[in-house]
């Protein structure tokens, strides 16, 4: 399999995408998955903050049973620890802060985007944005290793405005960082060539899963997820759940939490029947 730019990539409104779910037979054919996963609005819905976002026992199972059949990673904008906190399962992979920090079973950690040069400038705009953002109600600034995102659900519409200009401003005074969307917040991250689609691509071949007979599955709902669908497209395959502002380059949605659940287990049964 060859990791290159799709130049040609194909972009798709949500509601002109097919279901995973009606088509579940053509998307994992006769070949084995390796799952990737995000975890908010894919694992958990989206809440009004992010540490309500608590993984229900019912889709740990889910997941501990389909991890005993399969490679599966979770590829979040999270800090790679607290997402591994909220899944609490060690035979996972995690991608963390959209995927500049990654560990999983047998010891693996890694940082392959190269982000730590840019931890000073992180620390140094986290001070600032929590300095200049304390006077606008409801903004919440959460520290992740390699990101810093701000938060703006609970802030009142008419000075969203105002937090973006100061999302700006901060970020004008650091050139190694650049600025990233996402729901409801704007995210600073190290001003690099590294994403989730090639934090996917990072494990394949770590995990000697980049050949013909393996196909990695993608599994998102936010902006930064299309990195992800993006480097898929064609050689594996991206499903959206539900929708978000931009047109998607996934081949696939399911409609929410529940049906990615049911998706999973679909998987978790499948592979079972296959070697029983
Ligand atoms: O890549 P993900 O695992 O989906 O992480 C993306 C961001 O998710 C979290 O924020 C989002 O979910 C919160 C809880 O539902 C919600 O309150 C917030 O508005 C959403 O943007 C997380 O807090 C961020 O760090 C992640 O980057």
């Amino acid at each position: 399999m060859i990791n290159q730019p799709n130049t040609q990539l194909q972009k798709r409104n949500a509601e002109e995408l097919p279901s995973a779910l009606a088509e579940f037979d053509m998307i994992l054919a006769s070949k084995k998955p390796a799952v990737f996963l995000d975890y908010d609005g894919c694992l958990t819905p989206i809440v009004k903050e992010p540490d309500m976002a608590i993984l229900s026992p019912q889709t740990r199972e889910v997941l501990r049973d389909l991890a005993n059949v399969c490679p599966v990673a979770i590829v979040s904008g999270r800090d790679r620890q607290n997402v591994q906190k909220l899944v609490q399962l060690d035979n996972l992979y995690f991608a963390g802060s959209h995927g500049f920090d990654i560990s999983g079973p047998d010891k693996l950690h890694t940082e392959p985007g190269g982000a730590a040069a840019a931890l000073p400038a992180l620390d140094n705009a986290e001070l600032a944005l929590k300095n200049k953002l304390q006077a606008i109600a409801g903004t919440l600034v959460e520290r992740k290793r390699y990101a810093i995102a701000v938060h703006y659900r609970n802030v009142a519409d008419a000075q969203v405005n105002e937090v973006e200009t100061i999302v700006d401003t901060v970020l004008s005074d650091h050139p190694q960082l650049k600025k990233g969307l996402g729901k409801k917040v704007f995210e600073l991250k190290p001003n690099l060539d590294w994403h989730k689609g090639k934090a996917v691509f990072w494990l394949l071949d770590e995990l000697h899963l980049n050949k013909p007979d393996i196909v990695p599955i993608y599994i998102g709902d936010d902006i930064t997820d299309e990195d992800a669908f993006a480097a898929l497209q064609g050689i594996g395959v991206g499903i959206l759940v539900g929708a978000h502002d931009e047109k998607s380059a996934a081949g696939y949605s399911l409609k929410g939490v529940a049906e990615v659940q049911i998706f999973l287990q679909k998987l978790t049964e499948t592979i079972k029947q296959r070697h029983a």
